[in-house]
């Protein structure tokens, strides 16, 4: 089996990580059982960083098997609330203690920068698994009477498949893992087959931290594969998914064609970002940059439609301009990179596509539209104007960093042309007066709307889209009722027949 150890020795982060790389099943890290690998490719150089364990279908089963043990035995029902909260709060110590390292490998993996994966994702990855920890001993049903009966409902649910994507690796893992071990529902998860690296590392803490073997397994391959094994499984009885609305509706089939598994689905977007003319223009602009080019543009709720109000048209888009082009875009370990490479080289040919179709379709290139360098897989932020509403660029999610900037005129048009999509993830409203900003996002179709910010994400606040970009919600309490199924339990308090 490999072993995966590498020195980051960076401007960024100095520091040794050496683990094991195969499948985690039943508490032990094992081979696939076609004993066939995975390379994981550095997107920064395009190079292969280490192999990892492929798995297949029949670990699937193994690990399903596992789960159920665990549920049976040692989990589930078997162990307390409080026992649960205090693993979880274990292993959300743990990460912190290993949080530079955790943010290191996701840089070397996903291509994010150092920076944002430490003060992002991983301090994001750990509130969410703390929150968590909070909820674990608080699950609880009612006990309600009729004067004749008892009702007693409680939680049971077990075990969940979970498909986690590769734009935010470790925190969408602390995403799926901490509302269902918080409930007592066991896991198999499989991360991206590009960005493995953050999961497979969890595990190793989810073992120290104690939770019991069968609890937590990772299974690292591909979707087509192990993600559709997943999805179609007869005994497993919910799947989580987070990524491509495509893949989304395949997992909805196949829950559909086994065994009518319980879904969640955290799908993509295109979100407006509304600029009326009476905000905050420097606020406006440096919000519009973090919303369409945090993450490289690879975030689900990027606000990557921005529509400014035709009075303030010219002086946001000069001033928008000169941020974007003060981003600087380059190793993700140098201490003052903004954006990293994209993830992979499918992602950036995707991107380069999208450009490509919004110059054939007759928008304006105001700036960027090219690749940065010769190596890896860096684009420029890009700004389109002058598009026309059906356009690939307009209506469809990028996912790289690429803003389409629309002149809107007059409420009613923006709102309209805001909502003229078949995604509902985000939404953004920018004004100072806080009537028409609430006003418009309460007229937003979308799971999300934020007032005079962008992509503020929070451990207990729940997020979800409408139409096209989901089914359910994550985060917060919401997110306990994905792991939980109501059972009721009727006792005859004396009543004859
Ligand atoms: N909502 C979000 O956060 C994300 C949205 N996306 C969107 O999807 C586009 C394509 O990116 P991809 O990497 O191709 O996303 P994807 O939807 O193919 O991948 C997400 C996860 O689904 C798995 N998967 C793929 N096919 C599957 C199947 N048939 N059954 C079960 N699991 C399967 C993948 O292995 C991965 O773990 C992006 O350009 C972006 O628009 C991608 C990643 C995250
Ligand atoms: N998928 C979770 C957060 C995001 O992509 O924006």
């Amino acid at each position: 089996m490999t072993t995966f150890t590498h020195e980051f020795s960076t401007p960024a982060y100095k520091g040794r990580t050496s683990f094991n790389t195969g499948l985690f099943i039943n508490g032990k890290f094992v081979e696939g059982s076609d004993k066939t690998t995975i390379d994981v490719i550095n997107p920064t150089t395009g190079k292969t960083i280490t192999k990892i364990a492929e798995a297949t279908p029949k670990d699937v089963d193994l690990a399903v098997e596992a789960a159920h043990k665990a549920f049976e035995t040692t989990w589930g029902l078997n162990m307390g609330g409080s026992d649960r909260s205090r693993l979880l709060a274990k292993l959300a110590r743990l990460m912190e203690e290993n949080q530079d390292e955790l943010a290191a490998l996701e840089a070397l993996d996903n291509g994010k920068t150092f920076s944002w994966a430490k003060n992002v994702d991983t301090t994001f990855a750990i509130d969410t698994i703390r929150y968590y920890a909070g909820w674990a001993d608080k699950i609880h049903g009612q006990v309600q009477g009729d004067g004749r009966e008892e009702a007693f409902i409680y939680p049971s649910l077990n075990p969940s498949g979970q498909i986690i994507p590769w734009n935010f690796p470790l925190l969408m893992m602390a995403w799926k893992l901490g509302p269902a071990l918080a409930t007592g529902n066991c896991v198999i998860l499989k991360p991206s087959e590009f960005t493995p690296l953050t999961a497979i590392r969890l595990c190793a803490l989810v073992s120290e931290a104690g939770f019991p073997p069968g609890v937590v397994n990772v299974l690292s391959g591909y979707g087509h594969t192990v993600g559709a094994a997943i999805a179609s499984h007869m005994k497993i009885e919910k799947v989580a998914f987070t990524g491509s609305t495509l893949v989304g509706r395949k997992i909805m089939e196949a829950a559909a064609k086994s065994n009518l598994k319980d879904v969640t689905l955290e799908l993509g977007g295109k979100s407006p970002n509304i600029i009326f003319d009476d905000a905050d223009v420097d606020q406006a602009v440096n919000w519009a940059v973090h919303g369409i080019y945090w993450n490289h543009g690879q975030a689900c709720c990027a606000g990557s439609r921005i529509f400014v109000q035709a009075g303030i048209y010219d002086e946001f888009l000069t001033k928008f301009t000169e941020k974007t082009k003060s981003l600087k875009v380059g190793d993700p370990f140098e201490t003052d990179s903004y954006q990293g490479p994209q993830v992979s080289k499918i992602q950036y040919d995707r991107i380069m596509d999208y450009i490509e179709s919004g110059k054939s379709e007759g928008a304006t290139v105001h700036l960027g539209g090219d690749r940065k360098g010769e190596e890896g897989y860096f684009i420029n932020p890009t700004i389109f104007t002058d598009t026309k509403p059906q356009m690939k660029i307009v209506q469809e999610e990028i996912f790289g960093p690429v803003g389409v900037v629309i002149k809107f005129e007059d409420d009613e048009d923006v709102i309209r042309q805001a909502n003229d999509t078949v995604y509902g993830l985000a939404a953004a409203v920018f004004s100072q007066n806080i009537n028409r900003a609430l006003g418009a996002a309460h007229r937003l179709k979308a799971g999300t709307a934020w007032v005079n910010c962008v992509n503020q994400l929070h451990a207990n606040v729940p997020f979800g889209g409408f139409k096209q970009s989901g089914i359910g919600r994550e985060l917060g309490e919401y997110a306990l009722k994905n792991y939980t199924a109501v059972k009721s339990v009727q006792v005859n308090l004396g009543h004859r027949m």
